[in-house]
């Protein structure tokens, strides 16, 4: 279990994050939905560590009980920009994160190039991020997080670049691929049908400072999670997300 024991982070103008916690077993997903500037990405960097050094963090990051710090192998992350290296082509983009694991060039080259096809990159292997669309440049730093192979993920906004249909793709990719092999993932999203068709767990967060507030299970088993049968859950989340969140 991944474990982030009362957070704040301090800023110069005051906290971003007030006392936050949460868990993440190494088997689901787990929402993290609330408005913009809240601190969910904050909330991320901290677990990947890599906050900027003008946010000093007050915490405990815990694996298994262990107290560790990050960045930490048992844990990848996708920032919500891409963050590709543009003079690197996009295979050496996806394969990096497996070189600074220690792989040679050759077998995370190997490791990375059968997942360009299912991702709808076949052919943009020697390519430059410059080359690519967003929503492909995403998919990119998608893959790149996903052959790590961790046991925790964390992923923010990994598909807001995405065409629906290729995020429904994507999506289905990706629990089928939890499905072979759990992993734990903890998912920043703005999208209510993501989140509710997705998570097993969703957290709502409140800003100023952030929190959470709210820890809905999703109980209706993913088979059954037509559009009919999350209804009332995304409107009790709208709902939510309206009461927090004055323009
Ligand atoms: N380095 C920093 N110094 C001071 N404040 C920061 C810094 N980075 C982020 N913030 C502020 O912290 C708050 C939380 O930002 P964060 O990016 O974590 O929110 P978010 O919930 O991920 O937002 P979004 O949904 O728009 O991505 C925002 O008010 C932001 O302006």
């Amino acid at each position: 279990m991944l474990e982030i024991k009362r957070l704040t982070i301090h800023s110069k103008t005051g906290p971003l994050l007030q006392d936050l916690s949460l868990q993440i077993h190494s088997n689901e997903i787990v929402a993290l939905i609330g408005a913009s500037g809240c601190g969910k990405t904050s909330a991320l960097k901290f677990t990947a560590g890599i906050l900027p050094p003008d946010l000093h963090p007050e915490g405990h990051l815990l694996l298994d009980g262990v107290p560790i710090r990050a960045p930490h192998p048992a844990i990848s992350y996708q920032p919500q920009s891409d963050a590709l290296f543009p003079w690197l082509t996009i295979a050496e983009n996806a394969a990096l994160g497996l070189e600074i694991a220690g792989l040679s060039k050759r077998t995370a080259r190997a490791q990375v190039l059968p997942l360009f096809a299912p991702f709808g990159l076949a052919g943009c292997e020697g390519k430059f991020p410059a080359e690519l669309s967003g929503g492909m440049r995403q998919r990119a730093a998608f893959l790149r997080t996903i052959v790590q192979d961790s046991r925790f993920v964390l992923l923010d906004e990994p598909f807001s670049a995405l065409d629906a249909v290729t995020r429904f793709r994507m999506q289905d990719w990706l629990l089928a691929r939890l499905n072979e092999r759990p992993r734990g993932v903890l998912l920043v999203t703005h999208d209510l049908h993501e989140a509710t068709g997705m998570a097993d767990r969703i957290l709502v967060m409140a800003a100023n400072p952030g929190r959470i507030i709210r820890e809905i299970p999703v109980t209706t088993p993913r088979a059954q999670r037509s559009e009919a049968a999350l209804a009332d859950l995304r409107a009790t989340l709208k709902t939510l997300l309206l009461k927090e969140t004055s323009l």
